[in-house]
């Protein structure tokens, strides 16, 4: 049997009705936002949002996608108890038949994105960049979209693990992401400097090291005037590959959620350094638009959280394909083996459940 909120996902799914699905980061219970059309707003500026309720969805680039904040007609919280696992047996994929459409020129556009960027990494005039890259998986039909959430919940705990729905605007997506951007709770406000990717049992290189440094040398720079508080980096894995973290709290009174994602975002774990010079190069060397992808997304005072998350490890669904963005930070010491293996792994947090 399935669980009554994932009975009304199958039933939105088959009928085309918006819904925003997701599980937070260390928590055993999944929330569904019902919606109408009605539900869902175009926001341009969200210094009007610090005091309202709802869940915010927000694009990489400003000027080429929508932002929206979405406002539930309704709340379903999962079942007390209910750890999804509980329904394994139903939420096994049926056919994993689903075809890769990739080739050789996939990776030869990618070897020339990375050739481009790292001239401007050689030539001193970047410090840092992401390069991404998109993965599109065919013949997945709608009706198996499910299992995939169901199986990203139960895999990966640790995770921000949402379903994005609103086919009356053509947006869906999902993913499960490890990247917290700013979290709010007890008046104390939460970031994390997130970077370097290795697989489990390697060591961390002189070039990770780095590049996880940077991104807390930004952080620490935008936010100090917040006395922020600042933890020692650990590793924390997400399931498929581990990373360098470091945790920013704050403190100070007064301080406001959209003040401080402006400061930060878009940090240098995914667009680069200098920010405003990396943010153009993406937009002239990269082929594909990344629309959602490295945008945030989030609830906002909504169901007792405020919490938002950068748009990582993550999908963008159509009726019969969907398409991975995976990308990963270059510097002048980056190698293109490496670097492209690495997006292959962080391909996999989604892949090994479609494929
Ligand atoms: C840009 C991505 O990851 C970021 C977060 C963690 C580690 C990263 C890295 O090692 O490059 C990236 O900065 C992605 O997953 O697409």
């Amino acid at each position: 049997m399935l669980s009554p909120q994932f009975a009304y996902l199958e039933h939105a799914v088959a009928n085309s009705k918006p819904f925003v699905a997701y599980r937070l980061p260390d928590e055993l219970e999944a929330i569904t936002l019902i919606l109408n059309e009605e539900s869902v707003i175009e926001v341009t500026d969200f210094d009007t949002l610090q005091h309202d309720s709802g869940f915010i969805f927000t694009p990489f680039d400003p000027d080429k996608n929508k932002s929206y904040f979405i406002k539930p007609e309704e709340i379903i919280k999962g079942d007390k108890g209910f750890r999804g696992d509980l329904f394994l047996k139903e939420m096994k994929i049926p056919s994993k038949k689903h075809q890769l459409d990739q080739n050789e020129e996939t990776k030869n556009a990618y070897t020339q994105q990375f050739q481009e960027m790292l001239r401007f990494l050689k030539d001193d005039i970047l410090q840092k960049i992401i390069l991404s890259r998109t993965l599109t998986v065919k013949d997945l039909p709608k009706d198996e979209q499910i299992y995939i959430y169901h199986n990203l919940i139960t895999q990966y705990p640790q995770a921000m693990v949402y379903w994005l729905h609103l086919p009356h605007l053509g947006i869906e997506w999902m993913g499960a992401t490890p990247e917290l951007l700013v979290s709010k709770k007890n008046d104390q406000f939460h970031t994390l400097a997130l970077a370097g990717t290795k697989k489990s049992g390697e060591s961390w290189t002189p070039k990770e090291i780095e590049e996880q440094q940077m991104v807390a040398d930004y952080i620490k720079k935008q936010l100090l005037d917040f006395d922020p508080v600042i933890s020692q980096t650990e590793t924390i894995s997400t399931g498929t590959v581990e990373h360098l973290a470091t945790h920013f709290t704050l403190s100070k009174n007064k301080l406001n959620l959209f003040d401080i994602i402006e400061k930060i975002h878009p940090t240098p774990a995914i667009c680069g350094l200098p920010q405003d010079k990396a943010f153009k190069i993406i937009r002239d060397v990269e082929k594909h638009q990344r629309n959602y992808y490295c945008g945030f997304l989030g609830p906002i005072n909504l169901a007792e959280t405020t919490a938002t998350f950068v748009n990582l490890r993550c999908m963008e669904l159509a009726n019969h394909s969907v398409r991975l963005y995976v990308g990963g930070g270059l510097t002048k010491d980056s190698d293109l083996e490496r670097e492209w293996q690495e997006t292959e792994r962080k391909a996999e947090t989604l892949r090994k459940f479609i494929l």
